[in-house]
């Protein structure tokens, strides 16, 4: 039934790896307090979590219905079986329940040697349930002296103190003060319970105080708010160079959890935060695939216009034919300046090597179209007030834009056509009675598809790199770009008809 240990883990973090942050602590199903929200907030801060439960506890955001805590024998097998095998960077100890887990977790502690330990002294819930039997007490305030920091709110302050709680903050800076003096630990002191339109917390050593204010967010969403920055500031303290640098960072991070947790909608009672606030486009949908359904009016209105629809059934008058290739001439090689600037800012040399062979290609045929025009197959004239929109939009987001935004830009170029394309080609079956034959196959080939699909993944990756506001200027240019589309192909019937006789 063990799983073998591999020896005691003594390895090194590879230098840009990730934190590896253990949570030893109570359960919450419902997802606001303890491991759960542990694990979220070291996830949150670029930590690899891991979790050691001491006790199950069925609670929701009204409050805590029944606690168990398993045979300690149990939570002494847990930590081991992490230790034995992976170095751990940082622990974050929050519930323990009673004196038995608290001295077991203490015996680990001794053993384990973690370089960075945070203790949460978590003993009544904020619903008012106790979460620490009333003789573990002196448990706990063993466990601080085996801590690096101790996170107390204002009532737990006073127990490890064996004093009454403060209600006015320079009376608890005062009681930290003296917890840190007494125990040699540094104290996060946490101003939560304060009334007023503040909530200040502070870190306290024996010789300094560093006090961090912020506004007290009016909101119902405070359930687990001190375990979420107890783990966040575990998750950063070996990426930062002192507690200060990490708290201050934490306690930011977490005002703005607080402030978006009511729209989270989880439960009736006191909410929990939102850990992933900062990260609104995590677990979003691939950029491309968004993009292409919010065009859905646009590559429909595409479709219904009558250029496409002679296009598509081959009765588009032969003359209307050469004004488009020539206006696609003319695009072509802006489209090329433009596909050769996202090459010059592309992040890697796959995104490099493919714009600058596109940019290559526009060329190409643009010359082919030239040369075709000369031999006096094709037309020529100034160039339509369509086409000069869409370039001009397309410069100027190459002149302006990130390279995700250029890159949303060129995109719809790539990927309306292999879809109209695809779609004729697959209508018409067979090409050689097609009067625009060399056309449908050139953007219905599959290496076509092919190159629009590479195009919509470097903009999918563009995304992912992306924050929320690149990626809607993104959607925004590539909605644009789908516009000009539209109407760079109406223009060739819009133009004013030769008079007829
Ligand atoms: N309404 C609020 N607005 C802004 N910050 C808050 C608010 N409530 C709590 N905080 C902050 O949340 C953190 C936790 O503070 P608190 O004093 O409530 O600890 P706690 O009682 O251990 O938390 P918990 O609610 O998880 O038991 C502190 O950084 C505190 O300043
Ligand atoms: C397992 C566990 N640990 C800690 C808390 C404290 O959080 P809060 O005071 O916000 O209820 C909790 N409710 N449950």
């Amino acid at each position: 039934m063990s799983a073998a240990p591999a020896g005691p883990a003594t390895g090194t973090r590879p230098t840009g790896s990730r934190v590896r942050v253990l949570s030893v602590a109570g359960t919450d199903p419902t997802g606001g307090a303890g491991i759960h929200a542990d694990l979220k907030s070291f996830a949150a801060h670029g930590a690899y979590g891991m979790a050691v439960v001491t006790a199950l506890v069925a609670q929701n955001t009204h409050g805590v219905r029944a606690v168990h805590v398993p045979d300690v024998g149990f939570l002494r097998a847990q930590l081991d079986a992490v230790s034995d095998d992976v170095t751990v960077d940082a622990v974050k100890i929050g519930m323990v329940g009673t004196r038995a887990v608290a001295d077991e977790v203490a015996a680990w502690l001794s053993r384990a040697t973690p370089p960075v330990v945070v203790l949460d002294p978590v003993m009544v819930a904020s619903s008012g349930d106790r979460l620490l039997d009333a003789d573990a007490e002196d448990a706990v305030r063993r466990l601080v002296a085996l801590a690096d920091l101790v996170t107390p709110n204002l009532p737990e302050l006073g127990v490890l103190l064996g004093e009454p709680v403060a209600t006015a903050w320079p009376d608890a800076v005062d009681q930290a003060r003296r917890l840190a003096h007494r125990s040699g630990v540094t104290v996060l002191l946490k101003g939560g319970h304060l009334a007023g339109d503040a909530s200040p917390d502070a870190v306290v050593d024996a010789g300094t105080l560093t006090e961090l204010d912020a506004p007290r967010v009016r909101t119902t969403s405070t359930h687990g708010t001190g375990c979420s920055l107890s783990a966040a500031v575990a998750a950063l303290r070996p990426r930062r160079p002192d507690w200060v640098t990490a708290v201050r960072e934490a306690k930011e991070w977490l005002t703005g959890a607080i402030s978006a947790g009511e729209a989270l909608a989880v439960g009736s009672g006191r909410g929990p935060v939102d850990h992933l606030h900062h990260a609104p486009t995590l677990g979003a949908r691939a950029f491309s695939s968004e993009a292409w359904e919010r065009a859905a009016g646009l590559r429909a209105a595409c479709d219904d216009l009558p250029f496409v629809r002679g296009l598509a059934d081959g009765t588009l008058p032969v003359d209307d034919f050469e004004a488009y290739l020539h206006q696609d001439a003319l695009y072509l090689a802006q489209y090329s300046r433009v596909l050769a600037r996202a090459s010059q800012v592309a992040p890697g040399p796959a995104a490099q090597v493919f714009f600058a062979q596109g940019a290559a290609r526009c060329l190409d045929i643009e010359a082919r179209l030239h040369e075709e025009r000369l031999a006096g197959g094709g037309r020529s004239g100034p160039v339509g007030p369509a086409t000069t929109a869409y370039v001009d939009h397309l410069l100027a987001v190459a002149a302006t834009g990130s390279y995700a935004e250029v890159v949303a830009a060129v995109l719809p170029c790539y990927v309306l056509y292999a879809d109209l394309g695809a779609r004729i080609l697959a209508r018409a079956g067979h090409l050689g009675a097609h009067p625009y034959g060399d056309w449908v196959a050139t953007y219905g080939d599959p290496a076509f598809a092919a190159a629009a699909d590479q195009a919509s993944a470097l903009a999918d990756a563009a995304a992912h790199e992306a924050g929320a506001a690149t990626r809607a200027r993104m959607l925004a240019a590539y909605a644009a770009s789908c516009a000009h589309e539209v109407a760079f192909f109406d223009q060739v019937r819009a133009r004013p008809l030769a008079p007829v006789g």
